[in-house]
């Protein structure tokens, strides 16, 4: 079985973060293992708190890992602060790193700041370059570019200057766009797209992390990066489809639709 590993907050509530992390991947049947990074306290109608995680237990949780398990690909999620961003990279930096998904989660979908404003500069600096794909959604592309972007032409530009900070691939992912879900993959000279219709839910909670852990688990499985995003995209529009309420606020997406769907249990 393909070992991954998720470096990332945890929700609560069980939608987004590490949670959504380790369901996508067992939805995927690869093995789950997770760093955490900070502690939220998040239900459905927002976040209310955060516990950073020390450096010190955050880098040995990732050499006890990799100093025992080889890791098939690595998603990063919540870095919370600049310290920790450079505890993740110096200690990921002293092993060989296959496949790294990198989603750079700045806000939570009910405006909580899971990023603090003066880390984005430490995001840009140190996890970006080393990224196999970065992955982020309009907003985020927005803080990291300081362009508006509202067009499919924007997001374009978007990944060009995103690109150049390092990484060897960017997925602007338009979740948040009006009509049409188009995420853009640009590789340093081609694009391409991802479309999906826009599903009319609230229930949208983790949608990023649950894709961009799809992205490494096909990853991990050995897909081109083409292969594994569209792979992804379709996993992340049926687990959208397939969203329900579990509170009051924002549910999450069915991370496991399909397995049910064929072992009779919806
Ligand atoms: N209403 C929707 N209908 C169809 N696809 C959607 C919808 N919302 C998001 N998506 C898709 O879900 C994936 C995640 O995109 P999104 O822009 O929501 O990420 P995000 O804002 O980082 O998510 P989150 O912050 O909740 O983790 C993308 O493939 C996007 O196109
Ligand atoms: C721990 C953690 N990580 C990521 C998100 C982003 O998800 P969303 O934008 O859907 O709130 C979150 N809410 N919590």
């Amino acid at each position: 079985m393909k070992k991954l590993l998720t470096i990332a907050g945890s929700d609560s509530c069980g939608g987004a973060g590490i949670q959504a992390d380790l369901k996508t991947f067992s939805a995927h049947g690869v093995f789950g293992m997770s760093v955490i990074t900070a502690v939220t306290v998040q239900n459905t109608q927002g976040v209310f708190g955060v516990q950073d995680i020390s450096p010190d237990i955050i880098q040995r949780q990732i050499e006890v890992i990799f100093d025992d398990i080889s890791v098939d690909a690595v998603k990063i999620g919540m870095v919370s602060k600049t310290e920790t961003i450079k505890t993740i990279a110096e200690t990921l930096s002293k092993y060989s790193i296959q496949n790294l998904v990198v989603d750079p989660v700045m806000v939570s979908k009910s405006g909580f700041h899971l990023l603090q404003l003066e880390a984005k500069e430490a995001l840009i600096t140190h996890l970006l370059p080393m990224a196999t794909v970065v992955t982020p959604n309009l907003p985020e592309a927005e803080v990291i570019t300081g362009l508006e972007i509202n067009t499919l032409e924007d997001m374009k530009k978007a990944a060009h200057i995103i690109y150049k900070m390092g990484p060897k691939y960017v997925l602007v992912k338009g979740g948040h766009l009006e009509d049409e879900a188009v995420d853009i993959l640009y590789d340093g000279t081609v694009f391409t797209y991802y479309n999906s219709p826009r599903i009319d839910t609230k229930n949208t909670h983790g949608t990023g992390c649950t894709l961009s852990s799809a992205i490494a688990s096909n990853l991990g499985k050995g897909l081109s990066i083409v292969e594994a995003i569209e792979k992804a995209k379709n996993y992340i529009t049926i687990a959208i489809e397939n969203s329900f309420s579990i509170g009051k606020g924002v549910g999450p997406t069915h991370h496991f639709y399909e397995l049910y769907k064929k072992a009779g249990l919806l």
